[in-house]
């Protein structure tokens, strides 16, 4: 009998929780899994709480659906997902549309969208963060694809999806093909940054003052009363003040410290080197979980020297200094997130609205944070900043901060304690205010090993100096 209005396949933690969340918002839930077993767990634990269709093989799946049937993946990225494409596709008729919730690579949903489309099926990539709780109570979602598609599936996305404090679902149509998943891997990137500024925040506290995990936990709690108020700055609080049951000792201190990484931070990266974006912050956060789980290397290195700790104390002085430059970079790191944005939305034309993808994470989704209604305000107000930089309360709000994220700095290289995430928003908040660049000279070197040209701040045109002659100038 086709009676559910949606499918969800694919039951482990996420798509286990969003088949919850839309059968407690009233919907039939066909749900499926390639073994049966997270099937029946789901309709033995959770079968109360709404009407679900339990269905054991794909083509049972499809068939359970009302027509145009909407079926959504919630597999592993990349083979998996394209697997279970073909094996959807395969049972569908014109009309129908597949959702890939997944992590998947834009490219990966552009190609996809644009092979599904010819054979008359819809395919909407959409961006899901929040976890597992998320999931369940409401993720932020970001959905590409066709307008088309989003007019029928968007409803039943918006009903589920969290809402902002002023009621606005954090769910709306990013734009066509890939950029919702873009969106999404941006998303992630940000949450990469994000999470490697408040590792080196604790750090500072901890290695620099020598505060105790639970005194730092009381400050991150303190702080995310303040402008700093996200989800991440409270996760940080408790997971600083949970104690490990097996040994007594904090929790922290008993976790092996390489950070581990699925993929979507590199791929920020890699993709911002295409487009020539430097979101340096994501770069460094990236680069710091590899060098965390980098062993050949830190072992090799341990016994390097450092600055003599007895030299150099830091006074609990600095912990508001810490807060301040936590601050400051964090709002780097949001900034270089959009301008990726911006540029992948002109290059592949996709008219992404960034005061609306701002909004979009407000609530629900892993970096939610108290100043994201000042960003969607921010670009909302002026959609042409050129950078979130510029915005006059972001500008100020650094200007206010930026000798405690200078002292910081300078302090941690004093110290010895690694901040690539605030050293690097440092450097490229005043890169960007530079009147001059060094890139001048850089010009200089190039044309002089390889003639590569260089133009003029007095003239039009390109130019290229005789290095190997009389050093005259030719106008090219
Ligand atoms: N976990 C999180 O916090 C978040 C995850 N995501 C993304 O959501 C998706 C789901 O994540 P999550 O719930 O963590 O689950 P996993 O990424 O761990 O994927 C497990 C699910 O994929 C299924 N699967 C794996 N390979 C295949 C295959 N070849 N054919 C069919 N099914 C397959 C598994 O089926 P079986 O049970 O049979 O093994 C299981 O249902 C991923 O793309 C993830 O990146 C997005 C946001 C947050
Ligand atoms: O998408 C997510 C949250 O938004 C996932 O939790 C993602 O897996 C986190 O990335 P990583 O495992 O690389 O830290």
């Amino acid at each position: 009998m086709s009676s559910a209005d949606i499918g969800v396949t694919g039951l482990a933690v996420m798509g286990r929780n969003l088949a919850r969340n839309f059968a407690r918002n009233g919907y039939t839930v066909a749900i499926h899994n390639r073994s049966y077993a997270r099937t029946q767990e789901l309709v033995d634990q959770f079968g109360n709480e709404g009407s679900f269709v339990a269905t054991e093989t794909v083509a049972e799946f499809v068939k359970s659906l009302r027509r145009p049937r909407k079926a959504m993946i919630m597999v592993q990225a990349g083979t998996a997902t394209d697997t279970v494409i073909e094996a959807l596709a395969e049972h569908m008729e014109p009309g129908d549309m597949i959702i890939d919730g997944g992590n998947a690579h834009f490219a990966d949903t552009r190609r996809r969208e644009a092979a599904l489309r010819k054979r008359d099926l819809l395919f909407v990539g959409t961006g899901v963060s929040g976890g597992e709780e998320g999931a369940l109570l409401g993720p932020a979602i970001m959905p590409g694809g066709a307008t088309e598609a989003y007019a029928s599936l968007g409803p039943m996305l918006e009903s589920i999806a969290a809402r902002a404090a002023d009621g606005t679902p954090c769910c709306s149509h990013v734009g066509p093909d890939g950029a919702g998943h873009f969106v999404k891997m941006v998303h992630n990137g940000i949450e990469y940054s994000d999470m490697q500024l408040i590792g080196e925040a604790y750090d500072l506290l901890r290695r620099g003052i020598g505060l105790e995990p639970r005194r730092i936990s009381e400050i991150f709690a303190e702080w995310n009363k303040g402008e700093l108020d996200s989800y991440l700055i409270e996760i940080t609080a408790e997971v600083l003040a949970h104690t490990d049951a097996e040994t007594g000792s904090s929790f922290v201190d008993v976790i092996v410290d390489q950070a581990a990484q699925k993929g979507t931070g590199r791929w920020t990266v890699q993709n911002a080197l295409n487009l020539g974006v430097p979101v340096t912050g994501i770069a460094e956060a990236t680069f710091a979980r590899a060098l965390s789980s980098g062993n050949v290397q830190r072992e090799a290195a341990r016994q390097l020297a450092g600055p003599n700790p007895a030299e150099h104390e830091v006074s609990e002085d600095m912990i508001d200094d810490v807060r301040q430059a936590l601050f400051a970079s964090k709002i780097v790191a949001y900034a270089q997130g959009f301008d990726q944005i911006a540029a992948a939305s002109a290059e592949y034309d996709w008219n992404i609205d960034l005061g609306a993808c701002a909004s979009l994470w407000r609530e629900g989704c892993i970096i939610r944070a108290r100043f994201l209604d000042r960003i969607t305000e921010a670009w909302g107000a002026n959609p042409a900043l050129g950078s979130l930089l510029a915005a006059e309360e972001f500008s100020s709000a650094i200007a206010q901060t930026q000798d405690s994220w200078r002292r910081v700095v300078a302090t941690a290289a004093r110290v010895g304690v690694p901040t690539p995430g605030f050293s690097s928003a440092l450097s490229y908040y005043d890169g960007l205010r530079s009147e001059r660049l060094p890139a001048a000279l850089i010009q200089g070197q190039r044309d002089f090993f390889g003639a590569h040209t260089y133009r003029r701040i007095d003239k039009d045109g390109t130019f290229h100096t005789d290095w190997s002659g009389d050093r005259s100038e030719l106008s090219l």
